[in-house]
């Protein structure tokens, strides 16, 4: 493997820039570096960080391969300066067995640019029914260590509070896709003002914090872990502030739209912006942010959702719920977090990097920068701009929330054990 060579770099957007020279997939060496024959990156000045850790993408593949696959997502993962992602279980058929996880793990590797773990559903067949076979997968190839139902809730109490035990066991963790199902039948979108004046079914607050609050009892008295996906209200992040302050052992991550996007896009009518859970209020929004920059939520996933434009393209209550995210997190991380001041590149990396593959069990990303480390590393230009087009990304859904927007931040390279994945926008 030919030696790369980033000249000029500030790590985590610190001090004077240096170079790093990486061989054999580790960082050989930092400093002021000539080295004939390497190939040469020149950084002038950009900011290098750990490669990105995505711990909620949604592939699609099995089974919807019409709008993503593990080769495309992989490219967008790349693309958006990822080098691992969690894919969730709710593919067709579901991932909720040895052989289908082994699989997804497998043609994440044939395809080479990302590392793509796949997530193991808690129950067979999404049902909530019953468990799946969660120690199975977890000793399989794939060694699972994430299981989630997401897109549903594992609502039944009785059964949450088994899976934590058994997966505690397991040294595992459930994601739980918070959401009562008995408060949101029929919801459209979040319930409040806008909602009812529009006329959609309202999907309140409460369906989401009530059974954060209560899987974080369910999971304190287990001596589990818990993690809670795509956070949505300040309620939740309040929940989860006394939950840590108990001990509890709970993590969290939110979206890069529930960062940015509120419920004032519903006046458009445009399905682009359905998804779950629903955009918030600005007041939440401005909640959520703190709660990420002060540590209450662990970290940034992506809720990668693509669709069809026929499930998308049609009238409100008939569209799927879900945008697309892999190649905008940065950016709207960049807008939303950076730029206010709520974070610096080194927040950045615990959020997008160190915390997600902790979290996820990843002992190969989210490293420190420093020689001797695997080489899984992320450039970014934080003062390039660049304008989004959903028909130019790499997935091949277009749902986009950010069409024609604006956005600062532009991954410049991304490398996976010391393999170029990604360069200047095209695939290594
Ligand atoms: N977020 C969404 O709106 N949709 C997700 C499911 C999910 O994350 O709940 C999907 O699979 O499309
Ligand atoms: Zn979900
Ligand atoms: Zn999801």
């Amino acid at each position: 493997m030919t030696a790369v060579l980033i000249k000029g770099a500030k790590l985590y957007g610190e001090g004077d820039p240096v170079d790093v020279l990486i061989e054999d997939g580790v960082i050989a060496r930092i400093g002021t570096i000539e080295e004939a024959g390497a190939e040469v990156i020149e950084a002038n000045g950009q900011v290098l960080l750990p490669g990105f850790v995505d711990l909620h993408t949604h592939l699609r593949e099995p089974g919807r391969e019409d709008t993503e696959t593990i080769a495309t997502g992989s490219a967008a993962a790349a693309l958006g300066g990822y080098t691992a992602v969690f894919a969730m279980a709710n593919t067709d058929p579901v991932a909720d067995n040895a052989v289908i996880v082994e699989h997804v793990y497998q043609r994440g590797q044939e395809v080479g640019l990302v590392d793509v773990h796949p997530v193991g559903a808690v129950t067979v067949g999404l049902k909530g029914e019953k468990l799946a076979e969660l120690g199975t997968m977890a000793k399989s190839k794939a060694n699972v260590r994430v299981f989630s139902d997401d897109g549903l809730c594992v609502a039944d109490p009785l059964l949450m509070r088994r899976a934590l035990e058994y997966t505690n066991a397991l040294g595992a963790v459930i994601a739980q896709h918070a959401e009562e199902p008995r408060l949101t039948v029929g919801a459209q979108a979040h319930e409040g003002e806008r909602a009812s004046r529009l006329g959609y079914t309202g999907w309140p607050a409460s369906a989401e914090e009530s059974i954060v609050a209560r899987d974080c009892l369910l999971a304190e008295h287990a001596k589990a872990r818990l993690h809670v996906c795509h956070v949505s209200t300040s309620g939740t992040a309040d929940v989860l502030r006394w939950a840590k302050a108990r001990g509890t052992q709970v993590s969290a991550e939110v979206t890069p739209h529930h960062l940015l996007l509120t419920d004032s896009r519903l006046e458009t009518y445009d399905p682009i912006n359905k998804v779950n859970p629903p955009l918030r209020t600005e007041s939440d929004v401005e909640k959520l942010r703190a709660a990420l920059a002060d540590g209450t939520i662990d970290c940034v996933a992506t809720d990668h959702a693509p669709h069809a434009v026929q499930d998308k393209d049609c009238e409100w209550s008939a569209a799927r719920p879900g945008m697309l995210g892999l190649q905008t997190a940065l950016s709207i991380v960049a807008e939303t977090m950076v730029r206010t001041g709520l974070l610096d590149w080194r927040g950045v990396a615990r959020v997008m990097s160190e915390r997600p593959a902790e979290i996820g069990g990843l002992t190969d990303h989210g490293r420190p920068l420093a020689e001797g480390e695997p080489a899984n590393l992320t450039l970014v230009d934080p003062d390039a701009e660049w304008t989004v087009s959903g028909r130019e990304l790499a997935s091949i859904a277009a749902n986009t929330p950010y069409e024609g927007m604006r956005l600062p931040g532009v991954v410049t390279a991304t490398l996976l054990r010391g393999r170029i994945t990604a360069r200047e926008g095209k695939i290594g």
